[in-house]
């Protein structure tokens, strides 16, 4: 067995998932993303004096092991519940959607929960492997500037699935099952107002043209900011049309639909922000868990090995450890 460490590429919460628990059984690992910080889709966005969470809005816990680990995140105070005032939207017409499904978010910001996960692990940040491969017994990694890391015992590979079939060369038939899984984009929105919405929406699910959700961000707990912001989602096929509109096009769309939608004078956003999210979800879940080619030493996880969720993605992340330190 050799003392090289195991490469994580990805530093969403699969990607964490699998590196915590790896490091606590004892194995050295070393992260790389190509983002300037850690997250993924659940990264949160600072505007000014607050954050906004613009891709994950909250997650629901079903998976008993997932839900132990929110309420150790609870107690550490990465996480908390956020307990909306819901509503629904249906063919132009808001109502008030009650249920009793529990939600959490990350406190005071969704990426609390990655940024403590991740922790003092080794981390190169803004580096976008572009290349994985193995050489007689260790593994090499290549970013985008040509820049050789490694050698690495292993290679776990946690980005979004078409991100991953490229990465996946060495073993084919993993990449294979990973160019079989398409993913949506969404387009996202956030509206901040100098003078807080006269309504008591706080979350609503939208099944109209143009939007899927809308959130109430200084609704969640923890948040501050002086501005009352609001997250707007496009629906997948909506998204999918609207692919290459400009930033400033899209936000003029969906907070007309917004305005349309909302039971309250929507006054001139002192603030606006969009950002496209080209791999968004999965169409489908699948049941894959995790990839592994144990011979190799080539892993993938992520969400679109299960719900396309955030629960999905940690259990992916628990899997590959798994999976990783039984063929040790
Ligand atoms: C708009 C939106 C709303 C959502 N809402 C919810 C919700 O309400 N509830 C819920 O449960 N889920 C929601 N999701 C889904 C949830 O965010 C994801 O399921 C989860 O965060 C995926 O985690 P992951 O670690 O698998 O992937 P990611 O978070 O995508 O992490 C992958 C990481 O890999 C990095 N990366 C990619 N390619 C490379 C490369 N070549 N080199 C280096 N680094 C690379 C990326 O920068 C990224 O940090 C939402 C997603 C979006 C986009
Ligand atoms: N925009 C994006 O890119 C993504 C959005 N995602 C959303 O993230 C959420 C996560 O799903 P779960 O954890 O299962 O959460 P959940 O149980 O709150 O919602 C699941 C789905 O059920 C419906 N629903 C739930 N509660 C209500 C209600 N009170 N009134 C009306 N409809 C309701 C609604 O369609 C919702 O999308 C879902 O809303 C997904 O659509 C997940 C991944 C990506």
């Amino acid at each position: 067995m050799s003392n090289a460490p195991i490469a994580i590429i990805g530093t969403g919460i699969a990607g964490l998932s699998a590196a915590r628990t790896l490091h606590d059984a004892g194995q050295a690992v070393q992260l790389f993303d190509k983002s300037r910080r850690s997250g993924g889709r659940m990264a949160s966005k600072t505007i000014g004096s607050g954050t906004l969470d613009l891709g994950t809005q909250y997650f629901t816990a079903r998976d008993r092991r997932f839900t132990e680990i929110v309420h150790q995140w609870q107690a550490d105070g990465w996480a908390d519940q956020w307990s909306p005032s819901l509503f629904q939207s249906r063919d132009g017409q808001l109502s008030p959607s009650t249920d009793e499904q529990l939600r959490w978010v990350g406190t005071p910001t969704m990426s609390a929960i990655t940024q403590g996960l991740l922790d003092d692990l080794p981390v190169t940040f803004s580096c976008r492997i572009t290349d994985v491969f193995r050489g007689e017994e260790f593994w090499t990694l290549v970013d985008a500037t040509g820049a050789s890391h490694g050698p690495f015992s292993q290679v776990i590979i946690a980005v979004p699935a078409p991100q991953a079939a490229a990465l996946l060369a060495a073993a084919p038939k993993l990449a294979a099952v990973a160019a079989s899984v398409a993913m949506e984009p969404t387009w996202a929105v956030a509206l901040g107002f100098a003078t807080p919405l006269e309504t008591s929406v706080e979350g609503c699910f939208v099944r109209d043209d143009a939007l899927d959700w809308i959130a109430r961000d200084h609704s969640k707990p923890g948040r501050d900011g002086s501005l009352d912001t609001w997250v707007l989602h496009a629906s997948s096929q909506w998204s999918r049309q609207h692919i290459d509109l400009s930033r400033e096009a899209v936000i003029e769309l969906l907070h007309g639909a917004f305005a349309e939608l909302i039971d309250c004078v929507v006054p001139a956003p002192a603030f606006t922000l969009a950002h496209r999210w080209l791999y968004a979800r999965p169409t489908q879940p699948h049941e894959w868990s995790a990839l592994a080619d144990p011979g190799l030493g080539l892993y993938a996880c992520g969400d679109w090995c299960l719900s396309g969720r955030v629960e999905g993605a940690w259990l992916s992340g628990q899997e590959v450890a798994r999976k990783l330190l039984e063929n040790l």
